[in-house]
């Protein structure tokens, strides 16, 4: 049993290299999405180690009090070791069928498991509300691990940032977009 988990995809960012820094508008929006979370009971903030995320994550942090954890399993999926023309479509074969896996990538299945078991170790014993920063694909895939609606659709739809809020009870309701 968790108290919550808002389910967050970074700001806007210059790229999507691990070290890709967020975008002055990405950083602006970090601190709206600070102001807007700050006023629930958080316990507990943890990030994917990519720069992009750490950076959408660490004004929420220090606004709390709290620390940022770091999670690997939170760095955003590989999809294939090549940069595919058609990475759209290998993606949206990939929510079609989890156990498909290119050269050099993780299946959606893997990413999926290790996704979610990041998610479960911040809320575990948190004694509250969760804020867990990742990215658009790994997403997409934890969110289906809770709500198997959530698909190749849901990630096409996800802004940046997206902010998704998993109730006690498992269920999934999309609860904040800066769309600015
Ligand atoms: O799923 C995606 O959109 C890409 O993998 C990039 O993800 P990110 O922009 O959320 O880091």
């Amino acid at each position: 049993m968790t108290s919550g988990i808002y389910l967050i995809r970074h700001c806007r960012a210059a790229g999507q290299e691990p070290a890709a820094p967020l975008t002055e508008e990405g950083h602006a929006q970090a601190l709206r999405l600070r102001d807007r979370l700050a006023a629930t009971p958080i316990a507990r903030v943890v990030s994917s180690p990519f720069l992009r995320a750490r950076d959408s994550a660490a004004p929420l942090a220090a606004r709390l009090g709290l620390p940022l954890g770091i999670d690997e399993r939170l760095a955003e999926r590989v999809l294939a070791a090549d940069p595919a023309e058609d990475w759209r479509d290998r993606l949206r074969q990939s929510f079609a069928d989890p156990g498909l896996r290119w050269p050099g990538g993780e299946s959606g299945a893997e990413a999926m498991a290790r996704g979610r078991a990041a998610v479960d170790a911040a809320a575990a014993d948190a004694g509250g509300p969760v804020a867990v920063v990742t990215h658009g694909n790994l997403l997409a895939l934890i969110l289906h691990s809770f709500d198997g609606r959530s698909g190749f659709d849901t990630w096409a739809g996800l802004t940046n940032p997206d902010v998704y809020r998993i109730d006690p009870a498992g269920q999934v309701q999309r609860w904040w977009s800066d769309e600015g």
